[in-house]
């Protein structure tokens, strides 16, 4: 089974660099995620975890400003604040929590955010290249709009507990800071600027989550075979709701429609499917 597909038409270029960016960083995440397993298979710790992965993730991580300047330019529709924020959170986090403070790479903040991260890039890279190609499979968006639902708040804990594991060895190191008195008369303590990024998670995780709920809720609705559950309960009830139909167009010109049990049966096969809101077929 395949999704509906309703990616728009771009130009042969752009779309031609979009499949090479999407088939490079499905490729990158794949490295980056074998190389995760493949250091818990043999070591049985995150301890140096990162240190097996760091160029790796170095790399595909900063290509992702890709993105920011694919939603800037309008070749592709994701939005551009949200993405920017994304992009920028996890950028920031690798150059300018991770990388610099060594402190924090045996830290158990890592190997959440690299899992949470890995996973949903091999996912979501995935699902774009199905998308330009013209066919992407069930399981693949169903996977995309899913397992958001456990993926972000991990990979935001993580990123939160590396910044919070970087305090202390950024404060005694003074690192990134200037102090006065200095020739440019500025002074800047990264200590204070990293605490300053933790109320913005709480700010805007919020808006990316909801975000994926409303989208995934408009492809539920776009096509309601997405989800096998739903598909069962809804072919149920479509099932009910069709054989009842009839009596309840009847049962319509009937003095006696609020006392009868044919009807009270109809409503609630009504009421509980709105209850599921499966409005639209109604
Ligand atoms: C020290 C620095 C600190 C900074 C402090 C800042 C605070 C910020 C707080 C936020 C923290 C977030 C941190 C993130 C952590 C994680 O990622 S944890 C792991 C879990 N993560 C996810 O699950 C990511 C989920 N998010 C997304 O998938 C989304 O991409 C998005 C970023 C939310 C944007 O969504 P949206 O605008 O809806 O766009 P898309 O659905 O992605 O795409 C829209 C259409 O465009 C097409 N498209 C997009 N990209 C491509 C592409 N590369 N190639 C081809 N096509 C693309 C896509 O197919 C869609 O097409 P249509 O269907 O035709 O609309």
């Amino acid at each position: 089974m395949t999704a509906p597909q309703t990616t728009r038409k771009q130009s042969p270029i752009a779309q031609a660099w979009l499949i090479m960016y999407n088939v490079a960083m499905t490729a990158g995440w794949l490295v980056i995620g074998l190389g995760i397993v493949n250091h818990f298979y043999k070591h049985r710790t995150h301890k140096g975890l990162y240190r097996q992965v760091e160029k790796q993730l170095l790399f595909f991580q900063t290509a992702a400003i890709f993105e920011i300047i694919h939603a800037a330019t309008g070749i592709v529709r994701s939005n551009v604040m949200l993405t920017t924020m994304q992009v920028f959170s996890r950028v920031g986090i690798v150059w300018g929590v991770i990388q610099p403070v060594a402190q924090v790479h045996n830290t158990e903040g890592i190997p959440m955010l690299m899992v949470a991260w890995t996973i949903t890039e091999i996912i979501r890279y995935l699902y774009y290249t199905f998308m330009l190609l013209g066919t992407t499979p069930y399981i693949v968006v169903w996977l995309r709009y899913s397992l958001f639902t456990v993926l972000y708040p991990l990979g935001v804990s993580g990123e939160l507990l590396s910044i919070y594991n970087s305090l202390k060895p950024v404060r005694d190191s003074q690192m990134y800071s200037l102090f006065l008195p200095n020739q440019l008369n500025f002074s800047i303590d990264y200590h204070i600027v990293l605490i300053g990024t933790i109320p913005f998670y709480f700010i805007f995780f919020p808006q990316l989550y909801f975000h994926m709920f409303a989208q995934r809720k408009k492809l539920w609705d776009l096509d309601l075979r997405l989800l096998p559950r739903k598909q069962t309960d809804s072919s149920i009830l479509d099932y009910l709701i069709h054989v009842v139909q009839p009596i309840r167009n009847n049962c319509m010109q009937c003095e006696k429609m609020k006392q009868c049990c044919v009807y009270g049966f109809y409503s609630s096969i009504v009421f509980l499917r709105k209850k599921m809101k499966y409005d639209i077929l109604d």
